[in-house]
């Protein structure tokens, strides 16, 4: 919305929350979210075009066009747990438009919705509206840009979605957002779908950008497993314009808001209409990652003498990837739940998150549906005295790596290649281990500093090796 307020000085946007502590922070020098380049953007329209509030009623009341954007979490309880789309915020979002609703709107699903949600949303619409004269046409617009690059993504975004009804309504409502985005984004880039195709798309472009990663990850397993180096086959593969060289970097394992959640969420529709065999195909993405994230505490425990028990291990990110404070769905809560069932001392540094974050997030319940296997099959959430004894929180990776038996990079900031590892490695026990979850040190360079480095999908340091079980 920021980015609309500033390509379009003529039209008024007002971002509406009912949390009043968020539209506090947007109204204030320090953004709720931390996303490279966004404070300039709100601080060039903020009181011109752009505007904050919680008076959600009011301002809905004044608009033409809504973008709800709204959470739309995997459902926790009650049917479809664990893998549907809980549109309860969305159905309370459009209660609302629809009771101080007294003109014609465009409603633009925003959010990340279940294919159909449209129909659903404008029979509430409809249903809950005094005044027989308002006329809600829905679209489906649904959003692309990733975090840590979202400013560059809306700035010059590879397309804009806009899916609508095949009616005289629809397709001018589909024209009146287009014409919003065309002020900055080139037409030829604004592509039009019916309803059903723009929200599908949206579910089955985070599916297959999840696939690309699972896919890699897999292959990482067997790279180790045969002397294979998987940044050079992702390489060679990158290289073949019809595969790309985009999202093949493996990884301790995605993570993020989105991923998980939407891939669930199509394999809840999947099953609903009765495709169990599409259903497993997708799932089978969220298994490898599940995989993927078990197995690298595997290796670190394993490669340190089958136990890190009362051992130090210095966690550099915590973050789900570089350029964001976000941590939901990080690998980090999996990798440091497997680590603490080891007994192991953890000592975490991360550039963007707090303290009280990385405890809430460790300390917070996980969903039977949402529990990793855990390689000592070790019973997750842990309370939060045993949070407390076995983590301890850096603002700064020299200290956190100080005493400390193993490094695990599971964040790729640009920071940690640049550290002093000389320094870092005077200051360990030994042997000093570093794990890279994200391949993103010099690993030769390490080794000759004196380091035992793992990476995945790298061949395996003969030290390692030699301690596999
Ligand atoms: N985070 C991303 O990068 C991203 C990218 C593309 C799509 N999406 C999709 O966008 C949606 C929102 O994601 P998010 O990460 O911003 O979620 P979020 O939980 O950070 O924010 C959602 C906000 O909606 C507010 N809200 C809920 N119900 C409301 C109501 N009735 N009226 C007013 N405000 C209400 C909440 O208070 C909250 O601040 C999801 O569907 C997500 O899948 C997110
Ligand atoms: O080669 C890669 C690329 C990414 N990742 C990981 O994948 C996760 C997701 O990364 P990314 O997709 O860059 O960030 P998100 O902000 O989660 O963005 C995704 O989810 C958004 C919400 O739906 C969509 O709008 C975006 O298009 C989609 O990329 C992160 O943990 C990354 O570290 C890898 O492990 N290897």
């Amino acid at each position: 919305m920021a980015m609309i307020a500033l390509k379009c000085p003529d039209i008024q946007v007002a971002v509406v929350d009912l949390n009043q502590q968020r539209i506090d922070a947007w109204n204030s020098e320090c953004l709720p979210i931390y996303e490279p380049g966004l404070y300039e953007v709100v601080k060039a329209c903020r009181g011109r075009n752009l505007i904050f509030s919680t008076d959600c009623r009011r301002h809905v009341a004044e608009a033409d066009i809504i973008f709800v954007s709204v959470n739309t979490p995997t459902k926790m309880t009650g049917v479809g747990a664990g893998k549907a789309a809980d549109l309860a915020y969305w159905e309370g979002a459009a209660r609302m438009i629809a009771s101080v609703s007294t003109t014609s709107k465009i409603i633009v699903e925003k959010s990340t919705v279940p294919v159909k949600t449209a129909e659903a949303i404008g029979k509430v619409l409809r249903r809950n509206c005094a005044d027989p004269d308002v006329h809600f046409e829905i679209l489906s617009n649904p959003e692309f840009l990733a975090e840590g690059t979202a400013v560059k993504d809306l700035e010059a975004p590879d397309r804009v979605l806009i899916g609508g009804r095949d009616t005289q309504e629809g397709r001018a409502a589909v024209e009146a957002l287009s014409a919003v985005y065309e002020q900055w984004v080139p037409r030829e880039r604004v592509l039009r779908a019916n309803l059903w195709s723009a929200e599908l798309s949206k579910l089955t472009a985070n599916a297959m950008l999840a696939q690309r990663i699972s896919s890699i990850n897999s292959i990482s397993a067997l790279c180790e497993a045969t002397g294979a180096d998987v940044q050079q086959v992702a390489h060679a593969l990158g290289t073949d314009s019809r595969i790309g060289s985009k999202f093949l970097n493996a990884s301790v394992g995605f993570g993020g808001s989105c991923f998980q959640k939407d891939i669930l969420n199509l394999v809840y529709i999947c099953e609903s209409v009765g495709l169990e065999r599409v259903a497993q195909y997708w799932h089978s993405v969220i298994q490898i990652n599940d995989y993927q994230k078990n197995r690298f505490v595997e290796r670190v425990i394993s490669g340190m003498f089958n136990t890190v028990s009362g051992k130090k291990i210095a966690i550099l990110g915590f973050a789900f990837k570089k350029d964001t404070g976000d941590t939901r769905e990080t690998p980090a809560i999996d990798v440091c739940h497997g680590l603490i069932a080891d007994d192991a001392c953890l000592c975490i540094y991360d550039p963007q998150v707090s303290k009280d974050q990385i405890y809430r997030d460790l300390a917070a319940p996980k969903f039977q549906w949402d529990l990793p296997m855990l390689p000592n099959g070790a019973q997750v959430p842990f309370t939060d005295s045993q949070i407390e004894k076995s983590v301890s929180i850096s603002s700064d990776p020299y200290q956190a790596s100080a005493g400390a038996h193993a490094l695990c990079v599971i964040t790729e900031w640009d920071e940690f290649a640049d550290l002093d590892y000389e320094r870092i490695y005077a200051s360990m026990s030994k042997p000093a281990f570093i794990f890279d979850g994200r391949n993103v040190l010099d690993h030769g360079r390490l080794q000759s500093i004196g380091f035992i480095t793992y990476g995945l999908g790298k061949p395996i340091d003969p030290f390692l090796r030699s301690q596999q079980c």
